[in-house]
């Protein structure tokens, strides 16, 4: 550590306790850039200039990096995150690794998501949880597409705070009017996206500058926050506000005497005596006993696993949604969602995919409409979204779909759409908003309904469309644009 980095190291112990009344939680961060931006080296960095790394790791660091080290003397800090990046390569379970690193005044867990573009998903995934993104450039290369694609897909994703970390500055020779131009460039598209908390910071993470010390000493004239004490002061997403949601998982039935409906508790909390309702049939009952692995519980909230019990015998199978009676969330036939097109086949107008929300897996039909031009910022017509396409879509089931908008809950808001020919997953989504309670014909159990227009349903009956399916349709009246929008939808659905 070189003396002016250790004289920092006072500076920051002494500084004002952040905020009293800051939220316990750690704060959740992801990173992501193009490749070679410097993610692997910047986590490194952190976790040590944080002393997260133990001896060990350090001792094994040190001696890996034999002959790599930086002008500096110090071990190539992207090492530190090689063991996760040989579980990435050979295919599979981790998708995002997180890293656990603290200061004496927060602590924080940080995904480290890949740059690649087919790494979008994980971004995606790692985004979904976190309180804020630091976005990585290289300062030599200003904005790229890819940031461009990682910031849109954080701003959906519902992270209003982000860092740009304009890295690699010792190779522009500490450029100042570089770095600025950077950040207008940045600050110009993040404000189109909405976000308006934004601060870039000058960095070398590779020599330890602007990271958790100052780059004083090369860069006086940057006089803003390091990295650390950024996300020292960063806010926590607030809680979410809907109320008690459970997406049944399994129906537990080890005796007559006894039924529980086990999950875990996807929002708002719930304690006995409760008034429930079990969608999308609707019924209703108390809840009776809230049970853990081993123990009776007089409550449970959002992250619980628990066995529900109620009151009176009702028909609830896996894929139920069990909510707050005084809180529902939207039941519906058509919705309207932001996807990520996720694999090379893109996203076909009107297929039909399977939707998977929490344990429950429905049939859609997916219509795109819009793309989201990543250059301008602007949404453009469209009726397929390719691969790494961010779409605006709309969604049309066969029977009653349950979803809260995914501003109000990320979990029972969130989906993935699956190919049911190749069984990739094709897309990840959230739901907007419910449409309104038309879309055409669709099967209702055993009921088609069909959507029309008031003054067109008095003339139903000449439809010779319908005429064989009469006996079993029902006849919703509906307004005109409504009904125009059906009629754009419906071809593909009969
Ligand atoms: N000069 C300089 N080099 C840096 C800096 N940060 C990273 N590097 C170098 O840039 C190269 C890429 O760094 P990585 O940390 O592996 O980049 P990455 O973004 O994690 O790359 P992927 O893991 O492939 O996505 C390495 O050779 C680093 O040593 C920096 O601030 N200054």
């Amino acid at each position: 550590m070189t003396a002016a980095a250790t004289a920092n190291v006072a500076t920051l112990s002494a500084a004002e306790p952040v905020r009293a009344a800051r939220d316990s939680r750690p704060l959740r961060l992801i990173t992501c850039g193009s490749v070679d931006d410097g993610k692997s080296t910047l986590i490194g960095r952190l976790l040590w200039d944080t002393k997260a790394v133990k001896e060990d790791q350090a001792a094994t660091l040190q001696r890996d990096s034999t002959g790599k080290q930086n002008d500096l003397g110090l071990p190539d800090f992207a090492l530190l995150l090689d063991g996760l990046q040989a579980e990435r390569e050979q295919g599979i379970t981790i998708d995002v690794a997180y890293r656990y690193f603290s200061t004496d005044k927060r602590s924080f867990i940080v995904a480290d998501t890949p740059g690649h573009e087919q790494y979008t998903r994980n971004m995606a995934t790692g985004a979904s949880t976190a309180d804020l993104a630091v976005l990585l450039v290289d300062a030599r290369m200003g904005i790229l597409e890819q940031t461009r694609r990682h910031a849109t897909i954080a701003s959906l994703l519902g992270i209003k705070q982000f860092v740009l970390a304009v890295n690699k500055i010792d190779l522009t020779n500490y450029d100042r009017a570089g770095f600025e131009k950077i950040s207008h460039d940045f600050r110009e598209f993040a404000l189109s996206l909405g976000v308006k908390q934004i601060t870039a910071i000058p960095m070398s993470a590779l020599k330890g500058e602007n990271v958790v010390y100052s780059g004083e000493t090369s860069m006086p004239w940057y006089t803003g926050p390091t990295l650390v004490e950024t996300l020292e002061l960063a806010t926590v997403r607030s809680a979410q506000t809907v109320g008690f949601r459970l997406s049944v998982q399994r129906v537990s039935r080890p005796g007559e005497s006894f039924r529980g409906y086990q999950g875990t508790v996807a929002g708002g909390s719930v304690k006995p005596g409760d008034s429930v309702m079990i969608l999308p049939s609707g019924m209703v009952a108390n809840v009776s006993k809230i049970v853990t692995f081993d123990l009776v519980r007089n409550a449970a909230v959002a992250g619980d696993a628990i066995t529900l019990v109620l009151d009176r015998q009702v028909d609830v199978s896996r894929g139920d949604m069990i909510v707050a009676i005084d809180s529902q969330p939207q039941s519906g036939l058509a919705f309207d969602a932001q996807i990520v097109a996720l694999q090379p086949e893109g996203i076909e107008p009107g297929k039909r995919y399977w939707l998977k929300s929490g344990s429950r897996r429905q049939r859609v039909q997916v219509q795109p409409i819009a793309q989201l031009e990543l250059k301008t910022g602007a949404w453009a017509p469209a009726q397929s979204l390719w691969m790494n396409a961010i779409g605006k879509v709309r969604l049309s089931f066969d029977e009653t779909a349950v979803f809260d908008p995914y501003d109000q809950n990320r979990s029972t808001g969130s989906f993935i759409l699956i190919d049911p020919d190749s069984n990739n997953t094709v897309a990840g989504g959230m739901i907007t908003g419910k449409r309104a309670d038309v879309g055409g014909i669709h099967k209702d159990g055993q009921r088609v309904l069909l959507s029309l227009p008031a003054d067109l349903a008095d003339q139903i009956m000449a439809s010779e469309l319908f005429a064989s399916r009469r006996d079993e349709t029902e006849v919703r009246r509906v307004t005109a644009a409504q009904a125009a929008e059906i009629w754009a939808n419906a071809a593909s659905d009969i």
